[in-house]
């Protein structure tokens, strides 16, 4: 254990030294990691329990008369139904961490994490989001973290510096200087590993432009721009090859190291990219199969008896695994309970720790660095006015269109869900 400093919230953090690791893949990236890292020790932490949420689904019957006649009229019977899409998830998401939520497709991973970044009403979700031990008042959650979606929305003329210059412009109070804006863009392109490609446009099908895995760093940037505390990214790695995937995930250790919450969910990641998350939550049919740290997740399928076979990934032995009992009778209730018992004899209250900073004093801190406001009465509306938003935004499109050789309409967006040039 190293030296100890005070992070972004106030909280005493420790750091650690850590060993550079080579990476040969991105120019970039090997630079900033032949820097020494700082790996933080975590202090704050965003805890949930039991959260529950559930949807109607209504089934609906038609009675033909009897016998079938086409002469008598159809009866119609409505019977509501209830979708437990998250059904009693707890676990935390420490600071200076990646918590990745995996499982197949509709396990419900998006779904938690719209439950974690507020994006499902408080009504309809059962159970507790908490800061630091406090509840956080619904906006501002929202107002402290950032969510990125799965798809790209990018303006394909614009260069990776013009986007997060605009993105800085957006989310960043206007009352700061032109310069420091700057700053913080070029901060975060060293961040990304982006150097290299900072005079290099975004590119789409027609325009030859930055790779998909710099794209989606370029997502990040934008999201980032404004330091938040907790960043929220839905399928960060989807449509990468795997080279590309690892160095997302890595940018995405090094923003969390550097004193943010990072939650991501991911549908097959590589051994390469599991390596770099701290806590997995593996989901099945929105309930909780295993939560624990990718070391434990060995022994855990071992202590349940599916031992992994020597030269198998485990995470995908456990993937293929819950998903074979998904298909049969009881389907993976078993499990669900096997890693409740196991969690509790793992894991002690005590491990919880964290800042007793009173949560409100932590934001008055952090918030005037990003494009929120802080008064005496609380936390207030956005510091941009809406005509000056405005204003970014039809630059921003004015700028891309003008470009367009072939004089594209007003607003083009880049939207390249398939077809990432890796
Ligand atoms: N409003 C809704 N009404 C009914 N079912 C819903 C609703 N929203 C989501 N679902 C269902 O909830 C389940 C979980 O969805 P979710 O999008 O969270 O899964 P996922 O694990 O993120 O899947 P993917 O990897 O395909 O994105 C799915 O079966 C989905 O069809």
């Amino acid at each position: 254990m190293g030296e100890r400093e005070i992070n972004a919230l106030g909280f005493h953090v420790g750091i650690e030294l850590e060993e550079t690791s080579s990476m040969s893949l991105d120019d970039d990236l090997e630079e900033v990691s032949m820097m020494t890292k700082k790996t933080p020790v975590a202090s704050s932490v965003l805890a949930f329990n039991n959260l529950t949420y559930s949807v109607n689904t209504s089934k609906e019957w038609r009675f033909r008369g009897i016998l079938g006649r086409k002469d008598t009229e159809a009866v119609t019977s409505t019977r509501a139904k209830r979708k437990m899409l998250l059904n009693n998830i707890s676990g935390e998401a420490r600071e200076g961490e990646i918590l990745a939520i995996l499982g197949p497709s509709g396990s419900g991973k998006s779904t938690l994490i719209d439950a974690l970044a507020n994006r499902i009403s408080k009504e309809s979700l059962g159970g507790s989001v908490t800061l630091n031990g406090e509840t956080l008042e619904s906006g501002v959650l929202k107002m402290i973290s950032a969510y990125v979606m799965q798809d790209d929305l990018l303006y394909p003329i614009l260069t990776v510096e013009e986007t997060l210059m605009f993105s800085a412009d957006f989310r960043l109070p206007h009352s700061l200087s032109k310069g420091k804006k700057m700053e913080r863009v070029q901060t975060v392109i060293d961040e990304l590993g982006l150097r290299n490609a900072a005079k290099t446009i975004i590119g789409d099908e027609d325009h030859r432009g930055i790779s998909g895995g710099e794209r989606r760093r370029v997502s990040i940037g934008a999201n980032v721009i404004r330091d938040p505390i907790l960043l929220f990214l839905d399928e960060p790695t989807s449509g990468l090859n795997s080279s590309c995937a690892f160095m997302v995930v890595k940018v995405l250790q090094r923003i969390a190291r550097s004193g943010r919450i990072v939650i991501m969910s991911v549908h097959q990641p590589s051994s390469r990219v599991v390596s770099l998350l701290d806590q997995l939550i593996f989901l099945s049919l929105g309930e909780t199969v295993y939560y624990g740290s990718p070391f434990n997740l060995s022994p855990f399928l071992s202590e349940y008896g599916h031992c992994v076979p020597e030269n198998e990934d485990t995470t995908e032995f456990m993937l293929d695994l819950y998903r074979e009992l998904e298909d049969v009778p009881g389907g993976t209730r078993s499990m669900v309970e096997f890693n409740q018992e196991w969690y509790k004899k793992r894991n002690h209250p005590s491990n919880s720790e964290y800042s007793t900073t009173r949560l409100d004093e932590s934001l008055k801190e952090v918030i005037p660095r990003g494009k929120l406001i802080y008064s005496d009465i609380g936390l207030t509306s956005f510091a941009n006015p809406f005509w000056f938003d405005t204003v970014v935004l039809v630059k921003r499109s004015l700028r891309n269109s003008n470009r367009m050789p072939e004089g594209v309409c007003f607003g083009t967006l880049s939207k390249r869900n398939k077809g990432f040039k890796n």
